[in-house]
């Protein structure tokens, strides 16, 4: 979001609601503030997916409470928000991973394409293709790393290839060599791997295991990434190689990442959303603003480290 967008925006809400005060205590300190001008949970660009008034639930614990947020397209969304505030839940609530999850309750929807996922009849296998996702550990296949790319797509029966397929006069050897080309030229790792392509995806360095896990993400031609801290278990350089690849990424693709890590969010991302404990969206916003002009007293204090 522009800057002065943002401020006309925020005019227009002050003149059109009733300025909401909440009472909030951080470190122990109570803050009075205004909630009007600062939710807004729009920012510039195309949206790609549509959360409105999603609610989650582990049993009675009430993780994520009345989040609306727009996610634009081939951009860089940051996740940002101290240790259980709801970041991995948020996220996951975009491509239905906490249905995985016995004792999570989603309430709300989120559109994707037109449609609310959360419908009954939505195809979680193909909802989960164009909305793919990087897990914070590295989690290659324990199989080659041609297969670990090829994998989906054999499976999805995009591409025949084996005995069978052979038999049928449909071995499609020239088109699955184009994928995992492609997929680890866009995961910039093609280089490092191209004369190694049959060995154990288990013997590549930690770095070199999460792109191969973005390149195998990318073999289903997403539209949308989720990153759950991605480089958090990386040392500094294959970290510095995983953000230039999301920034990257970002032309074609809408990457929506959780970080712990603030001067990440800052360097990556075109936006920023800030979770505080309790399971509530702060504040989002253009990153630049969030990070030197927040509107909470709250998020300040966050970014600034007066809470962690
Ligand atoms: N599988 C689960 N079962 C029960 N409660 C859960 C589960 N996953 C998360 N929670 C709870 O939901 C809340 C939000 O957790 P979540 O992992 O989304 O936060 P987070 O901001 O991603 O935290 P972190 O930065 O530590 O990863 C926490 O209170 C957490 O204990």
């Amino acid at each position: 979001m522009n800057i002065d967008t943002a401020t006309e925006e925020s005019q227009t809400t002050d003149t059109d609601q009733t300025a909401e005060t909440a009472t909030v205590t951080t470190s122990g300190e109570s803050v009075e503030e205004t909630r009007d001008a600062w939710t807004d949970y729009r920012v510039a660009g195309t949206p790609i997916m549509s959360a409105e008034d999603l609610n989650v639930y582990y049993g009675d614990d009430h993780a994520l409470k009345d989040i609306s947020m727009e996610i634009p397209e081939k951009s860089v969304t940051a996740l940002i928000g101290p240790s259980g505030c709801g970041k991995s839940t948020y996220l996951r609530c975009l491509n239905r991973m906490n249905d995985r999850i016995k004792a999570a309750r989603v309430e709300g929807s989120v559109e994707f394409d037109g449609q609310n996922i959360y419908q009954p009849g939505t195809n979680l296998v193909e909802l989960r293709k164009r909305v793919g996702m990087v897990f914070q550990e590295p989690n290659p296949f324990p199989k080659s790393i041609r297969d670990n790319i090829a994998y989906g797509p054999r499976k999805h029966g995009e591409i025949n290839r084996g005995l069978v397929a052979r038999m049928l006069g449909r071995d499609e050897k020239d088109k699955e060599d184009e994928l995992v080309e492609r997929c680890l030229r866009q995961a910039a790792l093609w280089d490092e791997v191209k004369d190694r392509l049959d060995d154990n995806a288990l013997g590549l360095s930690g770095g070199q295991q999460q792109r191969l896990c973005i390149a195998r993400a990318l073999a289903t031609d997403p539209e949308v990434l989720l990153m759950d801290e991605p480089a958090s278990a990386l040392d500094p350089i294959a970290t510095s190689k995983i953000e230039d690849l999301i920034e990257e990424l970002a032309e074609d693709y809408t990457v929506v990442v959780v970080t712990h890590n603030m001067q990440q969010a800052a360097r990556i991302s075109d936006q920023t959303a800030v979770f505080l404990t309790g399971g509530e969206l702060v504040e989002y916003d253009d990153t630049e603003k969030i990070f030197e002009n927040p509107e909470s007293q709250r998020v300040e204090d966050y970014i600034t480290g007066k809470f962690g």
